[in-house]
């Protein structure tokens, strides 16, 4: 028997139209099983998804996609939306090398309006498609879905200002869940829960609507006069809705669950000239208890039993770079009073929950704010603070200027961790960290600390906290290797290098950062078997460099920097540019392994660094290759 009978009939978005209310709610309950199948198989982002699964086939059974557009913000809650639109038979290899990308997509789908991942940019791109459509003459609509935490991200305000300026009819669609991936967090977030809380204003202002409505003659008039009413009611009963002072109608708050209220209110949306702001109420995790209980565990999960949420017990193995990070930081800040820490929306992700749980007072989490939480960090060191801010490397590229201008000008006793650096796996290259050691490499002032393992992360970690100046750290996501880790600090002397294996008359050196150094040594084992000897350094810093120990090595044959960072403008290129200062590079060939000048796609992380050739088999042949 069929189990999704209505789902399979969908081979246009159009077809969706033709549906009754009965027949979408029944196509909802079939979509929502459809999702929560493929996910328990594949992991994804469920309880997003699952909390939009009305709201999108409202949108489809309404407006005309993709002529009308559709920017969803993150994107990680549109699974309904690539389903309908296309993907169905295909959705099994989500977040897969090859498969369905995680996230909406313009090189997937003519529906995937704009291409997602970062949040808070949903609302500029859909007002620069209004823009657009008006110089072109065209009449379709435009929305955007904006969740409440990405209305926490400051671009979202910057768009709000200027479409509630311009006037271009614009719906943007507030998907409200009170959840970020933590409980969302920040005044805006306080202000929807008390619109949310404030029926009696909803219920008076729609009873007097319908009461003057019904005076004949009159009844227009008065309801133009009682609009006046409202305005002063409102303010009086729900705090100014601060979208209607910035030129936006708003409708809501309502259930973002009632399909046939979503669609009236979308049909109402589009004769409103202007901006429209439809607030929507929903529940993240919706239909899988699991999952309603617990929006934060399945807001980004692994494989799980479709029918408990439970996922598999992981057997022992080493711990998380993330969670060696936590543990590190909070006894750093048992004897320095002055770490403070920081998080941009991503408490659990980052592992500074644990810190904020015995450090409450030291511990700030901004919303979706990376730019914020630098400066905020940069003020609190002007004040004689060593704030630390943990972000995902990808998220960190939001606070470039905060970082140069901010922190790394004025010399700012800030520390930087960098989670999730190098190939993430299956969030693809929107998640990838791929580019800090560029980024940062170029800041004056800057020192980048790159751990081979999870014990050098520690002594890192503390040599960083202890520095009077701009510091960063930057580790890859998941398990480390399991090696030994003390319980005391010891201090990385900061710029120097540790020769793992090195003899003068060896024809290869590497030069590897971060894990790679391990995979370094695999590939010298190969070569070494191959008759080829290798030297491993682990460098430790991207900068400064140690450039005592580059020239020691620039007497074999060829030297081989290796890097989970793009080569352009990363470690790779400062050997080189050093080696090329010092008038070097005629002596000693060079070979730069790392990611390369491109957008490595989603896959699993050794899918991954065997497409970007860094297995140690590939280093091995790259090598070979390169000598020959
Ligand atoms: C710039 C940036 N910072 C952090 C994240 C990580 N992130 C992904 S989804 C999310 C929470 C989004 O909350 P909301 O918009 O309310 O969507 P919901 O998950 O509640 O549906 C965060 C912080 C991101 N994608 N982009
Ligand atoms: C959608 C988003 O940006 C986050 O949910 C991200 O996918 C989390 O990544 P991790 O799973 O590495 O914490
Ligand atoms: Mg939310």
């Amino acid at each position: 028997m069929n189990a999704y009978p209505l789902l399979d009939k969908i081979n246009n978005p159009e077809d969706i139209k033709k549906y009754s209310l009965s027949e979408l709610e029944e196509l909802a309950r079939e979509l929502r099983s459809f999702i929560i199948d493929t996910v328990a198989a594949n992991g994804g982002h469920l309880a997003p998804s699952l909390g939009t699964v009305e709201l999108t086939l409202a949108l489809y059974s309404v407006f005309r996609f993709p002529q009308d557009k559709l920017v969803w913000d993150v994107g990680h809650q549109a699974y309904s939306h690539k389903i309908l639109t296309g993907r169905r038979e295909r959705f099994h290899t989500l977040r897969q090398l090859g498969g369905i990308t995680g996230f909406p997509n313009r090189f997937e789908s003519k529906y995937d309006a704009f291409g997602v991942g970062h949040a808070s940019t949903s609302i500029s791109a859909a007002l620069g498609m209004a823009v657009s459509r008006d110089l072109c003459g065209r009449n379709n609509e435009v929305i955007a879905v904006i969740g409440d935490g990405a209305l926490t991200g400051g671009e979202s305000f910057e768009a709000l200002n200027q479409a509630g300026d311009l006037g271009k009819k614009l719906i943007v669609i507030l998907n409200d869940n009170e959840m970020s991936i933590d409980k969302n967090v920040g005044g805006m977030s306080e202000y929807l829960s008390r619109i949310r809380m404030a029926p009696q204003y909803n219920k008076a202002k729609k009873d007097v609507g319908n009461l003057l409505m019904s005076i004949p003659h009159i009844g227009d008039k008065a309801y133009r006069t009682a609009q006046i009413v409202k305005d002063s009611v409102r303010s009086a009963l729900v705090p100014g809705s601060v979208f209607e002072e910035i030129g936006f109608h708003y409708i809501g708050p309502i259930d973002g669950h009632d399909i046939s209220l979503l669609q009236e209110m979308f049909c109402r949306a589009k004769e409103l000239e202007g901006p429209v702001l439809i607030h929507i109420h929903t529940k993240k995790g919706k239909g899988f208890l699991p999952a309603e209980k617990n929006p934060n565990k399945f807001h980004g999960i692994g494989v799980f039993d479709r029918h408990t949420g439970e996922c598999p017990k992981k057997q022992g193995g080493a711990p998380s770079y993330t969670s060696v990070f936590s543990k590190a930081l909070i006894e750093l800040a048992d004897k320095n009073t002055d770490i403070t820490a920081i998080t941009a929306a991503m408490p659990s992700g980052t592992g500074l929950k644990a810190f904020g749980e015995v450090y409450p007072a030291r511990f700030f989490d901004v919303g979706i704010a990376e730019e914020h939480a630098v400066t905020l960090a940069a003020g609190m060191a002007a004040d004689g603070r060593h704030p630390v801010v943990a972000l995902y490397s990808t998220f960190a590229q939001r606070a470039y200027d905060q970082l140069m201008h901010d922190v790394c000008l004025q010399n700012l006793p800030v520390t930087l961790c960098l989670d999730r650096a190098g190939l993430v796996g299956a969030d693809g290259p929107t998640h990838h960290g791929a580019f800090d050691l560029s980024y940062l490499r170029h800041m004056p002032n800057m020192t980048i600390f790159v751990p081979k393992d999870e014990a050098e992360l520690r002594d890192m970690l503390a040599t960083a906290v202890s520095m009077d100046s701009p510091t960063a750290v930057r580790y890859p996501r998941g398990a480390g290797f399991g090696v030994p880790m003390r319980e005391e600090f010891s201090e990385v002397p900061v710029g120097k290098a540790e020769i793992l294996k090195a003899s003068d008359e060896d024809t290869v050196a590497f030069l590897a950062v971060g894990p790679m150094v391990h995979r370094a040594e695999q590939a010298a084992a190969i070569l070494t078997d191959e008759g080829i000897s290798a030297s491993v350094v682990n460098m430790r810093f991207v900068k400064p460099l140690d450039t005592g120990v580059i020239e020691q090595m620039a007497s074999r044959c060829l030297l081989v920097t290796v890097e989970e960072n793009s080569l352009v403008g990363g470690f790779g290129s400062g050997v080189a540019e050093y080696l090329m200062d010092k008038g070097l590079s005629d002596k000693v060939k060079l070979l730069r392994l790392g990611i390369p000048d491109k957008f490595i796609e989603q896959g699993t992380p050794n899918e991954l660094l065997e497409l970007c050739g860094l297995t140690p088999e590939q280093m091995a042949a790259a090598v070979k290759e390169r000598l020959k």
